[in-house]
């Protein structure tokens, strides 16, 4: 394996991993430790011969689960870790090398990321600890989004809020919208296009991407703006919060924790957060699971209908994401909602894509496509680019 980029993706209680190589195909070795601190804790993912494995890893943390990643890396060393980080804040712009000072920096964000921030800085720390003489990288999720335009960026509030506080719109997952837009361009030769990305996974969001740059996307301040996703509510009434302090006394954190953590499809089903469980009990005429998808489809396509006024032309849509990926018969009532922009689906060809990539349009209206999203090749495409740049 060429000069291989470890890839650390850290969540609250799992952490994706990839090990990268570099060239045209670049062969990859990836994983997952999750249920962190559990009993339950494991790790699975595929070995150097492409055979997958599983390891118990009862009551690991954050660092023992990297140091038994390393274990399983079976002696190919990496010549640099690339972070998945998800706010950046008004400070950073662009993927940036990690040292002391920009840690202290990152944690004065995580305010703004609670759900993710910490867990970002957990991987950083532990591979730092274990790695402290290799270049180490932070690719941010704002990042992709820097080239939003004010009109989009700014909220309508005072603007000492924005210019003391950085009170601004800064939109997240930047690195799939990227991956992804840059991905649909190749296939459809379309590099000038107008595109709509659906990014659906646990936090979902949605991005206008005019000529390979993004121009507008459903997520702000934090992660919780727009789309609904697996916990999180998306745009509620601002006048909410002040509703649930008054009338039910809650406090701040209780708020925090209704929406970050209850709401979403597990609030609205009642039953939980994974659309595969959804889409089994609606079939079974779970009404909660029924109402949920139902919702969760319509802000999705009103969202998307709104995001197509920050496009001079709508070449095509994208799904992507667990959910963009694996769930046909989300995408179906999505483009459904979205008849009078001229979207029509091949209805053969969207069952029959999972997890592949491919058009499912029925040649009229927008392209319509499927893509696989990879933050993890973008993470490690982005640190090459920083540490090959002659001012690293
Ligand atoms: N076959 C499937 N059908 C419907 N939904 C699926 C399927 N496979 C995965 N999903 C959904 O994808 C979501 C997780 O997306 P993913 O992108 O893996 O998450 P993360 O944001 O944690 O990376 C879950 O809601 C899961 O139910
Ligand atoms: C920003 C965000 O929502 O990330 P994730 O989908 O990994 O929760
Ligand atoms: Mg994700």
């Amino acid at each position: 394996m060429q000069d291989p980029v470890l890839v650390i993706n850290c969540g609250s209680s799992s952490i994706k991993y990839a090990l990268i190589a570099s060239g045209d195909a670049p062969a990859r070795l990836a994983g997952l430790a999750e249920r962190l601190g559990g009993e339950d804790a494991r790790l699975t993912g595929t070995d150097s011969r492409g055979e997958r494995f599983a390891e118990p890893l009862a009551g690991a943390d954050h660092h023992a689960a990297m140091a038994a990643i390393l274990d399983r890396l079976e002696g190919l060393a990496p010549v640099a870790v690339g972070h998945r980080v998800v706010h950046g804040g008004e400070r950073f712009h662009d993927a940036t090398r990690l040292d002391d000072a920009v840690v202290r920096a990152l944690e004065g964000l995580s305010e703004l990321a609670p759900l993710h921030n910490p867990a970002n800085l957990e991987g950083i720390g532990a591979t730092r600890r274990l790695f402290p003489d290799l270049p180490q990288v932070a690719v941010f999720d704002t990042a992709f989004h820097q080239t939003l335009p004010p009109r989009a960026y700014r909220y309508a509030l005072p603007e000492p809020l924005y210019r003391r506080h950085g009170i601004r719109r800064y939109g997240f997952h930047g690195s799939s919208h990227a991956y992804v837009s840059r991905r649909v361009a190749t296939l459809s030769g379309r590099q000038d296009g107008g595109w709509l990305i659906a990014h659906l996974g646990n936090g979902c969001s949605a991005c206008a991407v005019w000529r390979g740059e993004s121009v507008d996307t459903s997520m702000g301040l934090t992660p919780l703006e727009g789309l609904v996703m697996g916990t999180r509510s998306g745009d509620v009434d601002p006048g909410l919060h002040a509703h649930l302090a008054r009338r039910l006394g809650w406090s701040l954190e209780r708020i925090d924790r209704l929406l970050n953590h209850e709401s979403g499809l597990l609030g609205l089903s009642g039953l939980s957060n994974d659309m595969r469980r959804l889409e089994q009990a609606a079939a079974e005429h779970h009404a909660g699971a029924w109402l949920a998808i139902e919702v969760f489809c319509y802000r999705l396509a009103k969202a998307l209908a709104a995001l197509t006024c920050a496009l001079p032309r709508l070449d095509g849509i994208v799904f992507t994401g667990g959910i963009g990926e694996h769930a046909p018969a989300v995408r179906a009532r999505v483009i459904h909602q979205l008849h009078h922009f001229g979207a029509r689906l091949d209805a053969g060809a969207n069952a029959a894509i999972d997890g592949t990539e491919g058009r499912v349009d029925a040649g009229q209206g927008p392209e319509l496509w499927v893509i696989p999203t990879d933050e993890e090749a973008w993470i490690a495409a982005e640190t090459r680019r920083l540490l090959e740049s002659p001012r690293s």
